[in-house]
């Protein structure tokens, strides 16, 4: 179990631990990525310890399959079991809606294939990651093929975007499926997310962006008061 070093911290390790909590016997569970949705994968491992059985859990990157491997988390994938019950994830910005700005860590893709083949579909944040219009505090990352990133990233920039490839010290950040993130800031914000997610997949190239729009059932906020549960 990591030690709550700050109080964001401490407050994402209870947004995790009542997350964990969601989880039944048998389950399907899809696990996210991140630091609040790892404090939810040692949560869950807890529990497992503790004797809960579920039936295994998906990893939505690398990072969290390391993890839940090393805690002992049974793991197995989307073509033995491709519906999850649960998916637990956090967030970058949440707005009121439940609508998600997601992926500074990289993971979006297959963060976004997991929320979709979840039959629920939980964030777990602390109290800074609620906003009132998606796209102030962080950039929209989408991911590209790297081949298409100059015509891409020209595109992209015609929308009103300021757009930078992100990098991983001198070399661009590469995900966990070989393509390339674009961190893409909307000076104005995102007033509308789901025109901007449209437009955005009309981008020949462009494989999916970090707008989570409608797909979010729950967030679980833990805070200074402890923990605030927001419903669709
Ligand atoms: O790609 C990364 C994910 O979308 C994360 O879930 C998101 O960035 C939130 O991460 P954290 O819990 O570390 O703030």
């Amino acid at each position: 179990m990591s030690s709550a070093t700050n109080p964001q911290d401490t407050w994402k390790q209870l947004a995790g631990a009542a997350a964990a909590e969601l989880v039944e016997e048998g389950m399907v569970v899809g696990l996210g990525t991140g630091s609040t949705a790892s404090h939810f994968v040692q949560a869950l491992a807890q529990r497992i310890q503790q004797g809960l059985h579920i039936t295994g859990a998906v990893a939505s990157s690398q990072a969290t399959y390391t993890l839940a491997a090393d805690l002992g988390i049974p793991l197995t994938d989307l073509d033995t079991h491709p519906e999850l019950d649960i998916y637990i994830d956090g967030a970058d910005e949440i707005d009121p809606q439940l609508c998600l700005i997601k992926g500074a860590g990289g993971a979006l893709l297959r963060e976004k294939i997991l929320a979709s083949s979840a039959r629920r579909f939980v964030v777990v944040a602390d109290p800074t990651k609620r906003v009132e219009q998606l796209g102030h505090h962080y950039p929209l990352p989408v991911e590209v093929i790297p081949l298409a990133l100059t015509p891409i990233s020209r595109k992209i920039a015609n929308l009103g975007a300021q757009v930078k490839l992100r990098h991983a010290g001198a070399a661009p950040f590469i995900t966990d499926n070989h393509n390339f993130i674009l961190d893409c800031t909307f000076p104005q914000g995102i007033s509308d997310p789901g025109a901007l997610n449209a437009r955005l997949h009309a981008i020949v190239g462009l494989v999916e962006t970090g707008l989570f729009i409608d797909m979010a059932q729950q967030v679980i906020v833990g805070g200074p008061d402890g923990v605030q549960v927001f419903q669709q």
